[in-house]
């Protein structure tokens, strides 16, 4: 599934107005996607100019964005905390969000979840009122049958995620499938967050329900900034 895009400028803006957040000795969840590598380019700038961070990656691709940007890196068993995750969402809606347009939503899931603050840094193309993309599940490789009928037998669309550059199935960072599942308008995000998480086989699924502490809003201009607290 491909992420939606708006404009460049609005998600480098989203992205360097939460690295604005970080300060000296902290730990920082680095997303995943277009929107949040901005975050992780300009943290990447203030490490140069002498901020002393350690970030923690959420996959292949922001581990690699962080070491080009020169970004100390750390895991999560070598820390007592997580200070502040910022990362991007395929759509918001007030506080949840769906998660999981580049299959990383398991891990980010884990290290947004901890962190002590979490900032989500989007452009304006992604608020909507109510969530209606497909919500991705990470699911086992053997079990993908099994869940395919079981999001069925819930109401759901799913439809296994194919790579463009390569023949065959996605596969996530640790070795998993993603199912797209299409469930309309999703008027009670909670009550599909649990029904998803209860089916055996699924890993994770994308939907971020009430996570989050701050919103970053990037438009071609500007940013605004929603907090929750
Ligand atoms: O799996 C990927 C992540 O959840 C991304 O944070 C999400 O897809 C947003 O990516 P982008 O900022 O590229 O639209």
């Amino acid at each position: 599934m491909k992420t939606q895009g708006g404009s460049s400028d609005a998600k480098r803006r989203a992205g360097e107005s939460a690295a604005n957040l970080v300060v000296d000795g902290m730990v920082v969840g680095l997303g995943t996607g277009s929107t949040a590598a901005h975050a992780i380019d300009a943290l990447g700038e203030a490490v140069d100019a002498g901020l002393d961070v350690r970030g923690i990656a959420t996959s292949y691709q922001s581990r690699r964005r962080a070491l080009e940007a020169g970004i100390p890196l750390t895991t999560l068993d070598a820390v007592d905390r997580v200070d502040v995750a910022i990362d991007g969402a395929d759509q918001v809606a007030d506080r949840h969000l769906l998660k999981g347009g580049g299959a990383a939503h398991a891990r980010e899931k884990v290290v947004d979840g901890v962190a002590d603050r979490f900032v989500v840094v989007v452009d304006s193309s992604k608020t909507v009122e109510t969530l209606s993309r497909p919500v991705p599940l990470a699911v086992l490789p053997d079990a993908e049958p099994v869940v395919e009928r079981a999001v069925e037998d819930v109401g759901g669309d799913p439809e296994l995620r194919t790579a463009t550059a390569k023949d065959g199935p996605v596969v996530t960072d640790d070795g998993n499938l993603v199912l797209d599942c299409s469930f309309g308008p999703i008027e009670d995000p909670a009550g599909l967050a649990s029904t998803l998480s209860s089916l055996p086989g699924v890993v994770e699924h994308g939907l971020f329900v009430g996570m989050v502490d701050e919103i970053h809003v990037g438009t071609d201009g500007d940013v605004t900034v929603e907090r929750f607290d």
